[in-house]
């Protein structure tokens, strides 16, 4: 049995078509990431999923309860764990509060390891807390009472990078004692980070859902690569380069760019930018050939993969 299952899901707030038609399926002990740009219908799904709105046509299923059917959900949400976006606690209640309010719904066995984790003011009142420490009192409530799946909408949202890389790390092992987990969010990096599969959507249609691994693979990698010497794009002959953009750099940008000290640079250099898809081991070889100012190879910007998405659609409509 999935742990979700999605099934031509829509939903219309008056004109706008925030979800259309969206499938998809996370499996038990699968980490499922959720990306979208702004807007993209994601917490639509999300807020649809936990029964907190009804779709306008199609269904979804949580840990095999069907979302309409409100006493079955219900049931089944006592084994679900929940981070909404911008979690909106009651200001005037302190976290101890809020904690024993979740508790006396759902439990809370895991409450004590959990704060531990995330550090949390618990007697202070809420509308004293930043927003990351919000965010990690989200997450403690999220967690506590040891769901089978747990939801959570953008969880890193407003989490400092050391909380985001405990986060990262508490995810991966809550993955591997088989709990599954369900993430939205808009940044691929970090979902490549922590999750298995990924399901893409905008403008509330799912683009793809996919396995990480493979997302990036056939992405690519953004590469900038600065040469000393006069190149130009046609001498990049290289499989699976693309897109491939160049600009001349002056003496002192090449010497800077070289690191050198004293001494003007006078031979001519180059800044070439380009897509690569092809092998790495291939790229390394093929820079050796040149005299190598500097080389960055980084995943793709998160659009660029939307945008081949959006062309690859536009092929084959
Ligand atoms: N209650 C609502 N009434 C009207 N329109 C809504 C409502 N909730 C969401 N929308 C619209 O539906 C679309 C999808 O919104 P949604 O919040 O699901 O996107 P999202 O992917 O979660 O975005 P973000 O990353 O910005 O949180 C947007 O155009 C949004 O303006």
């Amino acid at each position: 049995m999935s742990a979700i299952s999605v099934d031509g899901l829509t939903k219309e707030y008056g004109d706008i078509l925030a979800n259309d038609a969206v499938s998809f399926e996370v499996a038990a002990g699968e980490t499922f990431g959720y990306l979208g740009p702004n807007g993209a219908g994601k917490t639509t799904t999300i807020r649809t999923i936990m029964g907190f709105q009804s779709p306008t046509s199609g269904t979804a299923s949580v840990l095999g309860a069907d979302v309409r059917d409100e006493a079955a959900l219900v049931e089944a949400k006592a084994n679900v764990g929940y981070l909404p976006s911008n979690p909106g606690f009651d200001g005037t209640a302190t976290g101890t509060e809020i904690l024993d309010l979740h508790a006396s719904v759902k439990g809370d066995s895991r409450r004590t390891e959990l704060l531990d984790l995330f550090d949390v003011p618990v007697e202070r009142k809420i509308r004293s807390y930043s927003t990351g420490q919000k965010q990690k009192l989200g997450l403690v409530q999220a967690f506590m009472h040891d769901p089978d799946l747990v939801v959570m909408d953008e969880p890193t949202a407003g989490l400092d990078p050391l909380v985001q890389q405990r986060f990262n790390e508490f995810v991966r092992e809550e993955t591997a004692n088989g709990t599954t987990i369900f993430l939205s969010s808009h940044v691929l990096s970090e979902v490549q980070r922590v999750c298995d599969r990924v399901g893409i959507i905008r403008d509330g249609r799912i683009v793809t859902v996919e396995r990480v691994g493979d997302l990036l693979d056939r992405s690519g990698k953004f590469v900038r690569l600065g040469v000393a010497s006069d190149v130009a794009a046609e001498d990049i002959t290289l499989d699976g380069v693309h897109d491939v953009s160049v600009r001349p750099v002056d003496g002192v940008a090449a010497e800077a760019a070289a690191g050198g000290a004293g001494g003007a640079v006078t031979a001519a250099a180059t800044e070439l930018t380009f897509t690569f898809t092809g092998d790495l081991n291939e790229l390394v070889d093929f820079v050796d050939d040149f005299d190598v100012l500097e080389l960055d190879v980084e995943e793709a910007p998160l659009e660029d993969v939307f945008m081949r998405f959006y062309d690859d659609e536009e092929v084959t409509v």
